[in-house]
């Protein structure tokens, strides 16, 4: 990155983030909690941020499912309380944040840093000449009128209604306005942000792990849901985040319940065998590397050939252990004293082909054993074994 100049500063945004808390602190302080209130203000987090998660997100940016004019317009007054910028603005940067996931076009690019991703993009601004289609967004009279109108809209949304709400119902103006209004932006504003700093840096790669987006539990309950967000970026355009009916994704769940009373249709769902291939993909890829660890022995295909002529003189000759197991010769010089089942199983295997005897002859092998005779591979046999040499009285 390159040092910051003072011109880069996007002073009003310093202004809401750095204001709020300060005020929040002040609130906490020195004004009275009422129950009541502090109820509203917990609900009305849930109410603001579910209008960011639900709308600005999952339908706005990602077109994830249709919804009603009438829900629509709920969705935006409910984002529109979050102070996170205008749908316009916010779902083109997450356009161009998916479309240029960890690079430097990336809006909120995790590889710099977590203080980056969370907060540190909105404060100073820099230059994206990065291109994503939003004209859906454009030639949408009802995203138009919020962009122009953003300002007063958010801080009426944001503080003045919270404030009417509480101080006509209960009296509690002041702490309508500390609480339901600023503290309660101020938590909203960092559990979202947790969204592009935490989840590209703590978490699970489930599905994929090409780029830094994570699925971590925790923060999807900070987030309404969004923390499974390696599934999010793997399908952005599948209205769930969670698959799980026991895993919090209550983003998911608003706009199922929507669906019933037909204000939302159309939610879009990845296949989920495709799903599924990707989970097994990344466990498979994580068993490959795991496996990297341990010792398999020399593969079949890379030992050296041995005829049943070679076995018998190189036992005569050397006083080397070697028995045959389909197909493959195995040194146990030094597995005699060590095997389970006793040194006189293998004392009388020496030079045979004890094949039916290892497999249920005389007794069938777990796979405890077929493991560890990788590592005493010798040869592999070519040719034939004498029949009076394969089998093996108990
Ligand atoms: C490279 C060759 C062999 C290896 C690495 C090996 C390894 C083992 C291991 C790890 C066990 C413990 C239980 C299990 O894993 O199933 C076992 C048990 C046993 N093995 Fe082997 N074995 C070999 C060859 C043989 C042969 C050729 C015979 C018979 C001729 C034999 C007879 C037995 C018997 C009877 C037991 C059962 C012991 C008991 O639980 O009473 N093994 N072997």
């Amino acid at each position: 990155m390159q040092p910051i100049k003072l011109s880069q500063i996007e002073w009003h945004n310093v202004a809401i983030l750095f204001t709020t808390p300060i005020l929040a602190i002040i609130g906490c302080a020195f004004v009275p909690l009422q129950t009541n209130t502090f109820w509203l203000a917990v609900a009305y987090y849930f109410f603001t941020g579910l209008g960011i998660t639900a709308g600005y997100h999952r339908y706005w940016s990602h077109r994830s499912y249709d919804a009603s004019r009438t829900f629509q317009i709920l969705l935006l007054a409910m984002g529109t309380g979050a102070m996170e910028g205008s749908v316009k603005w916010w779902s083109r940067g997450h356009r161009v944040h998916h479309r240029y996931t960890d690079t430097e076009k990336d809006p909120y690019n995790a590889k710099y840093g977590f203080w980056w991703s969370h907060i540190g993009w909105m404060l100073i601004r820099t230059e994206n000449k990065a291109r994503v289609d939003i004209s859906d967004l454009n030639a949408d009279p009802l995203i138009r009128f919020q962009h122009k109108h953003y300002a007063a809209l958010s801080i009426f949304m944001a503080f003045i209604f919270p404030t009417i709400v509480t101080g006509l119902l209960w009296d509690d103006w002041i702490g309508g306005f500390f609480f339901v209004g600023v503290t309660r932006l101020v938590f909203l504003h960092h559990s979202t942000f947790c969204i592009n700093s935490l989840v590209h840096n703590l978490g699970e790669h489930t599905f994929d792990d090409k780029r830094t987006p994570r699925d971590n539990w925790v923060a999807a309950l900070i987030t309404f849901g969004e923390g499974y967000h390696n599934f999010h970026h793997e399908f952005p355009a599948d209205y769930r985040n969670a698959l799980k009916f026991y895993q919090y994704d209550p983003t998911k769940w608003l706009i199922w319940f929507a669906s019933l009373a037909g204000f939302t249709y159309n939610l879009k769902m990845f296949p989920s065998n495709e799903i599924e291939k990707g989970r097994l993909w990344m466990q498979q890829k994580k068993i490959d590397e795991a496996k990297k660890n341990l010792n398999y022995g020399v593969p079949i295909e890379d030992l050296p050939t041995m005829t049943f002529e070679d076995v018998k003189s190189k036992i005569k000759e050397t006083g080397i252990k070697l028995l045959v197991i389909s197909g493959v010769v195995y040194d146990v010089t030094d597995f005699m004293n060590d095997h389970p089942g006793g040194k006189g199983f293998l004392r009388v295997s020496i030079g045979r082909d004890v094949t039916a005897s290892f497999n249920g002859g005389i007794y069938d092998h777990a796979n405890a054993a077929r493991n560890l005779m990788q590592s005493m591979r010798y040869a592999k046999l070519v040719g034939e074994v004498p029949e009076e040499l394969k089998a093996l009285e108990e």
